[in-house]
């Protein structure tokens, strides 16, 4: 009868359906993940461990997440996660997330009830599968975008991974090579007319509201003209953002703030007289764009004047209101002051712009050469580079070359991570320039603070939350951007932030809230966090 005992409170009865081994250990096993999951060489296959890891023992996968996240987050997030989608037909394990199909129109609703934990449902990240990363359109292998966004509010803001509803909308695709791939596990057919795209999201949103009543929608990787389009249609609406525009906008904002601090520093020019040259006008370049425009007018500047400080940049070259055919997203920034012909060259842009700060949203791999950045630092004595186009295979300059380029002197960030080395005896630590540092906070406290929109103020408060939160040491290694290890603390800030916005803009439903100091209210939020082993959360 002992022995049965003994052998029975070693089995975890949620993890195994046989004994384990007399050995067996949770701390043990923890280890062993650790080092099976380190002994892959090669990407998609740790991707492949960790999903299984996730399906087999997602307390222990959420636990090893939170606690290594600079070693995992870039597996199931940029840059692997992009293999994974570009694969994810082939790699397909198990059903992880929510198809809806085109097919499905007309029976929306009927299909969302069949997720296992509607009543349970707060953030929905949706993707359509368009524009992937930098990746194009993959269709339905878009999925593992969803999800590992998901994995980065799981571990980055506490929220309870029953509550996450990863979506694909399967469409149809546009690329050939995957109609044609008997593997592909989307709906083989081209992607639909404007009318009937919209008659699908339409429908699509009204259901979601009704069967996931408490949900927060993150728009992802829409190609550019719906990305906006989707956007204006529901923000009033619905409780949604972009992450792509707003997500983005913010995060880059924050870590430009902070930027701007140390090149004004060297070069003594005054904060507004900052000059940014977007190289990328799609909803990434123009969201950011538009979320700069705060920074100049917090520091100042009217509208119009902070618009003379951006220039934009597409496949064609300089953007000039004098182009014709211009899509409407870039109009906002085309430039009316110039007159010359048509500049395409980016040196030479550069040499008419004299910009401080260069930032790459274009999917141009080194696009940032030697001489671009050597024109950059021409007109610097700190050039603030930003190459934020994702994944790494689709960066514009790698961190070492800039280094190299500026003699140190560069202010870095990129969308994707790159690893600190060590130069003449000094460590050089790169930025994250990307929007995951921003969207756990956002909708962490959109739902805290139970509101009915994400507004742009709501935005913008979280970004400035962000740029604020650098600790000493990271200052004082003028770092832009936090440590990643930080996270949950930082997402718990640029939740407060969120909350007292809503709560300013009227769109708050938690009334009581509005009397809690923010010292109290920021534990509270620290409180309502879900961790792997701890007491469930509220979200
Ligand atoms: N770091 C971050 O947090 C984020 C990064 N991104 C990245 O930004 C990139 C762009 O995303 P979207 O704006 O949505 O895509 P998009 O396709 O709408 O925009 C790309 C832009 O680059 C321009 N471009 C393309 N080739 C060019 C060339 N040779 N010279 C100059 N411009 C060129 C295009 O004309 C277009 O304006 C992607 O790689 C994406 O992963 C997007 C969102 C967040
Ligand atoms: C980071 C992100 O959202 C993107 O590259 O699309
Ligand atoms: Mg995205």
């Amino acid at each position: 009868m002992q022995a049965q005992l003994a052998v029975a409170s070693r089995a975890t009865p949620k993890l195994f359906t046989r004994v384990p081994p007399p050995n067996f250990s949770n701390a043990t096993h923890r280890a062993r993940c650790l080092a099976q999951l380190r002994s892959k060489t090669n990407g998609l296959e740790k991707y492949i461990y960790l999903n299984g890891l996730k399906e087999r023992d997602p307390t222990l996968f959420y636990s090893l997440l939170y606690d290594n996240m600079r070693e995992m987050v870039p597996i199931l997030y940029t840059p692997t996660v992009g293999d994974a989608c570009q694969n994810y037909s082939h790699i397909w394990r198990r059903p992880e997330g929510l198809y809806i199909s085109i097919g499905d129109k007309g029976r929306i609703r009927e299909v969302l009830s069949t997720w296992p934990h509607v009543r349970e449902g707060r953030i929905a990240v949706v993707t359509d599968g368009s524009r992937i990363l930098g990746l194009g359109d993959l269709g339905a292998n878009g999925l593992p975008i969803s999800v590992g966004k998901l994995d980065l509010y799981i571990a980055g803001a506490g929220i309870r991974p029953s509550s996450t509803v990863p979506i694909c909308l399967d469409l149809g695709t546009s690329t050939q090579k995957y109609l044609d791939d008997p593997l592909y596990i989307g709906v083989r057919r081209p992607r639909p007319s404007a009318e009937e795209m919209d008659e699908f999201m339409i429908e699509f949103m009204a259901a979601m509201k009704d069967v996931f009543p408490d949900l927060l929608v993150q728009f992802e990787d829409f190609s550019t003209d719906n990305a906006f389009k989707y956007l204006d249609m529901f923000r009033n609406s619905y409780r949604c953002f972009n992450d792509d525009i707003q997500g983005t906008g913010a995060v880059v904002l924050s870590g430009f703030l902070n930027a701007a601090r140390l090149s004004s520093k060297a070069s003594g020019r005054p904060l507004t007289e900052q000059r940014i040259l977007f190289f990328g006008a799609g909803s990434a370049g123009v969201g950011v764009a538009k979320q700069l425009l705060s920074f100049f007018k917090i520091n100042g500047l009217s509208e119009e004047d902070a618009t003379k400080q951006i220039w934009t940049v597409d496949s064609k070259g300089l953007i000039t209101a004098d182009r014709k055919g211009l899509q409407e997203h870039k109009k906002f920034f085309a430039r009316t002051d110039y007159e010359g012909p048509p500049l395409t060259n980016l040196i030479d842009i550069i040499n008419y712009v004299q910009p401080t700060a260069l930032l790459g949203l274009s999917t141009m791999r080194n696009a940032f050469t030697k001489d671009v950045v050597d024109a950059m630092a021409a007109h610097n004595p700190r050039p603030i580079i930003f190459p934020l186009s994702n994944p790494v295979s689709l960066c514009e300059v790698d961190y070492e070359d800039a280094v190299e380029w500026t003699n140190g002197e560069v202010i870095f960030a990129s969308g994707s991570p790159y690893t600190p080395f060590e130069r003449n005896a000094k460590t050089f630590e790169p930025g994250q320039g990307n929007n995951m540092y921003i969207f756990p906070g956002i909708g962490l406290g959109t739902l805290l603070s139970k509101s009915s929109r994400v507004t742009d103020t709501m935005v913008e408060q979280a970004s400035i939350a962000l740029a604020q939160s650098l600790n000493e040491d990271e200052k004082e290694k003028e770092l832009v951007y936090p440590r990643l290890n930080r996270i949950r603390d930082i997402s718990a800030k640029i939740a407060l932030a969120v909350v007292r916005a809503a709560q300013a803009a009227s769109v708050d439903g938690s009334p009581a809230l509005r009397h809690v100091a923010d010292n109290a209210l920021l534990e509270y939020i620290k409180e309502q966090m879900w961790h792997p082993n701890g007491p469930k959360s509220r979200f």
